[in-house]
């Protein structure tokens, strides 16, 4: 088959008439018994039971695989592992593979719940953690030690935005045997090809774009040859199911995947020029602008951008930001990203969730999501807040 247009795959990954019994989607199949004929079909299904064969719930079912396969086709890899959400996606991607008295490498810019793992979960098992500049490049090298066995990344950052030099944090990574993990949710599956850039296992909070409507919590992780193995069966063990229902949303939202991206890059940009122009802002962090650190590592690695970016105040206290936030008619605060709706969230103190790098910012972060509304709406409603702010 020739190589398909992204658009294309995106359309069609996953619909295998294996899984579809030729419906367009692939159908919901709830189980958690498999009934067999024969004992010859059991023993047929428990020999396959890693290689997407009817043999019980935990395992999956044509509905899961249909997914799995749909991931695999759009991110790269050999396999799909799923996960009742982004966090337990990426504590079981590290958890399989530490061991007591390993030492691991985290990115110091991470999602908050991922360095809380590190530091309260890791720890209690003898797993020690460094956290990493995200721009320190080369300089990794200074940073492993004969018991390191993984090295992690998140990028864009989550919440202060910086861009890693992915291929060149891998290589040097790969010369000491580590497994590198990337956490690629800001990118989907779509923007960033994370085993063309070295990586071995990428995580996707599906929560985010891949659902896209704010209403499933799920987490994936794609791994390569070499790791596809120990992270499947290791999630096995560790009983990450997830529930088909969610796995139909999730295949539902990645078909729009592609155009809902760009219409949320069209609108991010557009919000992020006028917010370069606000008096109040002292940089934008938006990774396709060169305000934002490791910018020359978007442009030369990421096929597009999305809608989630932060800016940073030139000034602002916790009661004028308290009347920014207030009173917002399209901006709505909550935790999460990713969906159709515009959603806004204020940091005042960024470097409680540093330890390797401090950021001496002007004044406070705020990180928006800007979705599908109309950005003349989106942009006004700003307005609103900066002469509430005043
Ligand atoms: C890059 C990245 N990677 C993994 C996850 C976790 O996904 P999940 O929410 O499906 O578990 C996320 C989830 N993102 N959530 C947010 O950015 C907003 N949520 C929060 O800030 C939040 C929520 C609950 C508890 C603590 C926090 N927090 O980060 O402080 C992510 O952004």
């Amino acid at each position: 088959m020739g190589k398909k247009a992204l658009d294309t795959k995106i359309v069609t990954a996953g619909r295998s008439k294996k899984w579809t019994q030729s419906l367009v989607n692939p159908p919901v199949s709830r189980a958690s018994t498999i009934v067999f004929d024969s004992v010859a079909d059991m023993k047929h299904a428990t020999a396959n039971r890693a290689n997407k064969a009817l043999f019980y719930g935990r395992r999956g079912t044509n509905t899961h695989f249909a997914f799995q396969d749909a991931m695999v086709e759009l991110e790269g890899g050999v396999g799909c592992a799923l996960y009742p959400c982004g966090t337990a996606a990426i504590s079981n991607a590290i958890l399989s593979f530490v061991k007591t008295g390993d030492h691991i490498l985290m990115v110091d810019g991470a999602y908050e719940p991922t360095r809380d793992f590190c530091d309260k979960i890791l720890a209690k098992m003898g797993v020690e953690t460094t956290y990493y500049d995200p721009m320190i490049g080369e300089g990794i090298r200074d940073l492993i030690r004969p018991n390191t066995s993984v090295l992690f990344l998140e990028s864009p950052c989550s919440i202060t935005m910086e861009v890693q030099d992915v291929p060149t944090l891998a290589r040097i990574a790969h010369e000491h045997d580590l497994v590198v993990m990337l956490d690629n949710t800001w990118a989907s599956p779509i923007n960033f090809q994370p085993f063309e850039h070295g990586v071995d296992i990428s995580i996707q909070a599906a929560t985010k774009y891949i659902v896209g409507h704010s209403d499933v919590m799920l987490g994936t992780a794609v791994a390569n040859e070499r790791c596809w193995d120990q992270l499947r069966e290791s999630s096995y063990l560790m009983g990450q199911c997830t529930s088909p229902d969610d796995i139909y949303l999730a295949m539902r939202g990645l078909r729009t995947l592609g155009v809902r991206l760009k219409q949320h890059e069209q609108n991010s940009i557009k919000v992020a020029e006028w917010l370069m122009g606000r008096e109040e802002v002292d940089h934008v962090r938006h990774p396709a602008f060169e305000s934002c650190e490791g910018h020359e590592f978007y442009k030369r690695d990421f096929k597009g951008c999305n809608g989630l970016f932060s800016l940073v105040l030139n000034r602002g206290n916790t009661e004028a930001l308290t009347a920014l936030l207030d009173g917002m008619e399209h901006f709505s605060m909550g935790y999460s990203w990713g969906g159709f709706e515009s959603l806004i969230l204020a940091n005042e103190n960024i470097n409680s969730l540093r330890t390797a790098t401090k950021k001496e910012f002007a004044g406070p972060l705020l990180r928006l999501h800007i979705g599908l509304e109309d950005t003349d709406d989106l942009i006004r409603d700003l307005e609103k807040g900066f002469e509430r702010f005043n």
